[in-house]
């Protein structure tokens, strides 16, 4: 019987499907529907998540598998940081290897795995890129520039300063002060920028940061697709780079980012390597629930928890254990 997972990574939440272990894959419309309905946060499985992550057969050569991305919503993202390094470990797990690729739409992208964060909290390390900067690459318009690097961009919010990153999805991010990250701003934005809009066509995700000191960083975000979220891991990629490129005082290339989020924590390093930036995302890849479901189920686009067998793995328990002992912050409830 197939097994879908429940994950997560700074409580970043997703199911993981494995394609290659059913007869017959899902079709496009099948997983829409199926990520539209498992991950609702009243009526989906185990409280739903922020999303589905498909594995399938490689398409480059080299690799070892392949991730999709499809957001609550039923879209598809390009990338998913926190959800790659849950992937990382499935396949790892499946495949008996402990460092490889991992194809996603744009990269092949390297995901290694590192010592254990903790008892029972296992991680891994993952590559995000390509970065972009350009407005076609996001894409944006009707800003009055062809790049967003802490600019003030007024249509958006008049008070603050914005950047804008693909890596490859698109993250738009501000630096803040504590109680710009406490108040409804980021909704705000979040909420017109992935409607009908003139800036962001394709939606965005949006990011507020708090230089907390030196190498350290908290970062909030709006998911496109999904709205508030935990934590985004492209998304305090993206930060993380910003954070180097804007306050050289505070963070540099090379050197690991202590990144906070309402989830949890993470650690980024920023390169700059033959001309591209890239980062290095490293934190807990956790499985919180297996669960056995017959092949039909999962077709007829919706998993109840009475149509499946559920095991819980024991692992949040320690995860929870890992975040208790994180420095209380007190940035966002
Ligand atoms: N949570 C993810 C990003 C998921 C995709 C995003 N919602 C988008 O549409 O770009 C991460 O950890 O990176």
């Amino acid at each position: 019987m197939p097994t879908l997972l429940k994950v997560h990574g700074s409580q970043n939440q997703f199911f993981i499907l494995d394609q290659t272990r059913l007869a017959q894959p899902l079709t496009d419309p099948e997983l829409r529907q199926l990520t539209q309905r498992i991950t609702d946060p009243k009526t989906g499985l185990l409280g739903g998540a922020d999303g589905v992550l498909v594995v399938d057969k490689s398409f480059r050569e080299g690799s070892q598998a392949q991730m999709r991305v499809i957001n609550a919503d039923g879209s598809e993202a390009a990338m998913c940081g926190n959800g790659l390094r849950t992937v990382a470990r499935y396949v790892a797990g499946r495949d008996h290897r402990d460092q490889f690729k991992v194809d996603t739409i744009d990269a092949s992208l390297r995901v290694r795995k590192q010592d254990d964060l903790a008892a029972v909290v296992p991680a891994f390390a993952v590559e995000i890129s390509p970065v972009r900067f350009n407005r076609e690459a996001l894409p944006f318009d009707n800003l009055g520039y062809d790049r967003l690097l802490d600019t003030p961009a007024p249509e958006l919010w008049p008070q603050l300063r914005f950047s804008a990153i693909a890596v490859p999805n698109p993250h738009l991010i501000s630096f803040v002060d504590r109680p710009a990250l406490q108040d409804d701003v980021l909704g705000v934005i979040g909420r017109r920028l992935n409607g009908e809009n003139p800036y962001f066509s394709d939606g965005v995700n949006v990011n507020f940061a708090h230089i907390l000191g030196q190498n350290q960083l908290f970062v909030r975000t709006y998911e496109r697709g999904v709205g508030f979220t935990n934590a985004c891991g492209t998304g305090m990629s993206a930060t993380s780079l910003a954070f180097v490129l804007l306050h050289p005082d505070q963070a540099s290339f090379d050197q690991p980012i202590d990144v906070f989020n309402p989830g949890g924590k993470v650690r980024t390093i920023v390169h700059y390597q033959d001309q591209e930036y890239w980062i290095e995302l490293i934190g807990n890849a956790t499985f919180t629930h297996r669960i056995a479901v017959d092949e039909a189920v999962l077709h007829q686009g919706n998993v109840q928890a009475a149509d499946c067998q559920i095991t819980e793995t024991g692992e949040q328990k320690a995860y929870q254990a890992f975040v208790d002992q994180l420095p209380t912050l007190g940035l966002v409830d």
